[in-house]
């Protein structure tokens, strides 16, 4: 039987016909308790919390939710600006000015960003100005020096716009003499107003922003250093096992590598914690204890994977428990649980300290990966302050048949391809049930979910799929 297959006592469970014959512990097991999906999520958001805000600095906060609506202390632009390289003009002086009857005005100074002190622009007098330096009084427009002589009594436009600072050119550089403006200009043509993008007190982010780059751009841009956000959980994530060796060191006999400690860790951080991955711990329930007890100093949720199902080395139970000579205490109050869902089936979860949730994933590593996505990804953006926590669902054709065993929400991993426009996409199985296959798990960008109560869909039905990943407009 694969680890997929459901048992005799679940069979029972969901109605199929079954005698306790020869299965000892059939009776128990039909009696126990079998959560559905949706009624261990309900459990899983009533207690987990938001985290407190904090005042965090702008890129720390990247990817975080504001906790305030923000407003600008001031206008922005601050000031009056020049949107282009040339001269600041009074709009009389150039009226009617053509390439055969340019104005020719007096420039009275240079002024790049950053000038503080700025020239007085008079009748019959202009300014050299660079992108962005404010409009000098007296200023009403700026013609682009494209549209004049570059203010060298003749010389070509390029010449003209050497930097001040470069005297190669003399009088001749275009920041003194005179200079010839073949265009006329509006008021304020190529100023860009003061407050014409924000205005002083204007509300610019809503509460509950996800803080992206170009949020995080705005708010430098109104000057602020720090914001407050809900911070990003810390997530402790470990794996039990007395079989694992770490990648990098090849596995002797019965032994394999690690994998869920990585997946779960870069799955944490996929869905915006900060996340630490402490190495596979053996099966030995002290030794677990202890390093959970460590990890309490620095952990907002802890994930640790294998080690609860019914399996003689099964420790994290025992690890988290009492100790049974009344020395230790229970680390939390853990349920550990059954799940009408494959693969997924034993779960548990709990507060440890009374706050801090901690999860234990089945070890099988696609039972973990998938009960993480449905667990303890929505568990950190509720921690995180989002408000849906969950992955897009789309409904699609099914290419290829499905079976699901009776009475649990299967979630077979899948591809999934977005339909032409208008149509439903359709999605691929792939791999089979074993929860073991991480070779197809890492071809799968959604999960097919066949209800509790369906054991079998054909090709060209449509299903419910939620998706794991961003989908491509077209696959390669
Ligand atoms: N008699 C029963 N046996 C099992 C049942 C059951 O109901 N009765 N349930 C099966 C199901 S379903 C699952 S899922 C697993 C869950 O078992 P555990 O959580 O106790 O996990 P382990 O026994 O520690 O490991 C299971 C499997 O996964 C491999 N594994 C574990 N950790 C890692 C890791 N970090 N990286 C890669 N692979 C890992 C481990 O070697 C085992 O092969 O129990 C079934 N059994
Ligand atoms: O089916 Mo287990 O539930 O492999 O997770």
């Amino acid at each position: 039987m694969s680890d997929g297959a459901t048992t005799a006592a679940e069979q029972q469970d969901a109605g199929h016909r079954h005698t306790a014959e020869g299965d000892p512990c059939a009776a128990d097991q039909a009696a126990e308790r079998y959560w559905t999906v949706d009624e261990h999520l309900a459990d899983i958001l009533a207690q987990v919390q938001p985290l407190p805000p904090l005042d965090m600095q702008l890129l720390d906060a990247q990817g975080c939710l504001t906790i305030d609506r923000i407003s600008a202390g001031g206008d922005l632009p601050p000031f009056d600006n020049s949107s282009m390289d040339g001269y600041a003009v009074r709009v009389a002086d150039v009226a009617g000015a053509t390439a055969e009857y340019p104005s020719v005005l007096t420039v009275v100074g240079d002024i790049a960003a950053g000038t503080a002190n700025l020239p007085v622009v008079g009748p019959g007098q202009c300014a050299r100005i660079m992108t962005g330096a404010p409009l000098p009084p007296g200023a009403e427009a700026v013609v682009p020096v494209e549209w004049t002589d570059g203010g060298s009594g003749g010389r070509d436009a390029a010449a003209g716009m050497r930097p001040a600072s470069d005297t190669s050119a003399g009088a001749a550089d275009g920041s003194s003499g005179e200079v010839k403006v073949f265009r006329p200009a509006d008021g304020g043509d190529f100023v860009r107003r003061r407050g014409d993008d924000i205005s002083a007190g204007q509300a610019v982010l809503p509460a509950g922003t996800v803080l992206g780059p170009t949020q995080i751009g705005l708010l430098a841009a109104i000057g602020l250093d720090a914001v407050k956000v809900r911070p990003r959980p810390r997530v402790v994530v470990l794996s039990t096992g007395s079989e694992l060796v770490p990648p990098g060191t090849k596995p002797g006999p019965g032994q394999i590598n690690d994998s869920n400690s990585f997946a779960l860790t870069a799955a944490a951080r996929d869905a915006g914690a900060i996340a630490y991955r402490v190495g596979g711990v053996p099966d030995d329930a002290e030794r677990l204890r202890e390093v959970i007890e460590d990890q309490l100093s620095r952990a907002d949720l802890v994930v640790t994977s294998g080690g609860v199902s019914v399996g003689a080395y099964d420790v994290v139970k025992e690890a988290l428990a009492a100790e049974e000579d009344g020395a230790e205490p229970a680390l939390g109050k853990i349920d550990f649980r059954k799940l009408r869902m494959q693969p997924g089936k034993p779960q548990g979860f709990g507060l440890l300290d009374d706050r801090i949730p901690l999860f234990a994933l089945p070890g099988n590593p696609v039972s973990a990966y998938i009960s993480f996505e449905l667990f303890v990804r929505p568990a950190i953006l509720a921690m995180m302050g989002v408000e849906d926590v969950h992955r897009p669902v789309v409904r699609a054709t099914l290419t290829q048949a499905l079976e699901s065993p009776s009475g649990r929400r299967q979630f077979a991993r899948a591809r999934y391809v977005l339909g032409r426009p208008g149509e439903a996409g359709s999605v691929t199985p792939v791999g089979g049930a074993g929860s073991h296959l991480v070779g197809s798990l890492a071809q799968a960008n959604a999960v097919v979910v066949v209800p509790e109560a369906t054991t079998a869909v054909a090709a060209g039905e449509t299903v419910q799929v939620i998706l794991l990943e961003a989908v491509p407009a077209t696959e390669q």
